[in-house]
């Protein structure tokens, strides 16, 4: 066929794909109408966001993968959002975050952003209703837990809705040339994840610690010999091009963001439950904690340990595991729990990550 009769229809089947994707706005028109009504009823709904997409990717025959659906897909949701009531969502900033390109990931283009100067300020602004959402990173699979997030679930009443991961990938932005490069900004564990990148191209005596990756690209583009290491929104925003892209030591760095509420997520039967506990200052405590997991067939996908700023050498225990609140193992577990730890206290029930298509 000619490439003439190609695009003709391909224009031809635009053409039903924009009537077909705005009568799906039609119906969410709808479901806006009766949230309203209902009052209760949360725009972003992690668990149904989960049932959409997995059955998109049940239904995909291809040649298009999962993921370029799923992409199309979140988009539709955003505009869902913009439909039933604009949200905002806070994240970690300055713009071009990797806090920002997770908020974008997941809540794309037809909200609105708010970006925040420190990860206790998200936490603040979803309390005080400020935001309907906030983005915040709480563990790197190199780097670990980001002990600020931690200590505000200590210190707010605010809830985890969803969980997503995203691979990070660094890179060496800048509008010079690479042997034009004077001074490298970045944050100081960015430059530890890519020690030997800058090793390899003995860049050791030109690097300079930022706060943020976002905040070293506006700098690298305020000169004209320096050069940041970030994300590649980063260097969009900032007007920088990309030197080197992947710079990272280890190829599979990823970080696993929480998305925070006031509330947390209905039951999909493939949840998380996430809780913070206190144990006594005896021999066994935690030992006893674990013991009920067990009993009750609980598994355990992660435990940290923060110290109770009151009182020296004393822990709190982050615990994620599989299942939801409303299970009954979970609730009888809990109830046990309650006897052995000074404190248990739930920071949510949300779909279980399961990779691209989420
Ligand atoms: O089903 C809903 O509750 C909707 O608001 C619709 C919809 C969608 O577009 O499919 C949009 C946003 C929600 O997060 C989940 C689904």
């Amino acid at each position: 066929m000619e490439l003439e009769e190609l695009r003709k229809k391909i224009d031809q089947i635009d053409a039903r794909l924009v009537e077909l994707i705005n009568e799906r706005a039609e119906v969410v028109v709808e479901v806006g109408k009766f949230k309203r009504r209902s009052g209760s009823v949360p725009v972003y709904a992690p668990d149904r966001e989960t049932q959409v997409l997995s059955k998109i990717c049940e239904l995909n025959k291809g040649p298009l993968p999962d993921k370029t659906l799923v992409a199309v897909w979140r988009e539709l949701m955003s505009g869902s959002f913009f439909i039933e009531r604009p949200l905002r969502i806070s994240f970690l900033g300055p713009e071009g975050s990797y806090s920002h390109q997770a908020s974008m990931k997941k809540f794309g283009q037809s909200v609105d952003y708010l970006p925040l100067a420190d990860i206790r300020g998200v936490f603040d602004e979803v309390a005080r209703g400020q935001c309907d959402f906030g983005m915040v990173p709480v563990e790197n699979s190199s780097g670990g837990g980001v002990v600020e997030t931690l200590d505000a679930f200590l210190e707010t009443r605010i809830m985890i809705c969803a969980e997503m991961e995203m691979p990070i990938h660094h890179n060496l932005l800048a509008k010079c040339r690479l042997e034009e490069i004077e001074k490298i900004y970045s944050k100081p564990e960015v430059f530890a994840q890519c020690r030997n990148w800058i090793t390899e191209n003995h860049f050791e005596g030109k690097i300079i610690t930022e706060a943020s990756t976002a905040r070293a690209a506006e700098l690298a583009a305020q000169s004209d010999n320096c050069a940041a290491i970030g994300s590649s929104l980063a260097g969009r925003i900032y007007g920088l091009n990309v030197l080197y892209e992947k710079i990272e030591d280890k190829p599979d760095n990823v970080t696993r963001f929480l998305i925070i509420s006031s509330r947390d997520t209905p039951k999909t039967g493939d949840d998380k439950t996430a809780i913070v506990f206190t144990t006594p200052h005896k021999p066994g405590a935690l030992f006893d904690v674990l013991g009920v997991f067990d009993k009750y067939d609980i598994n355990l996908t992660r435990i940290e340990s923060r110290p109770n700023k009151t009182r020296n050498w004393e822990y709190h225990f982050f615990a994620d595991i599989n299942g939801h609140k409303t299970d009954e193992n979970i609730i009888k577990a809990l109830e046990k729990l309650h006897d052995r730890t000074i404190q248990v206290q739930i920071l949510g029930s949300f779909p279980r990550y399961t990779g691209e298509t989420d």
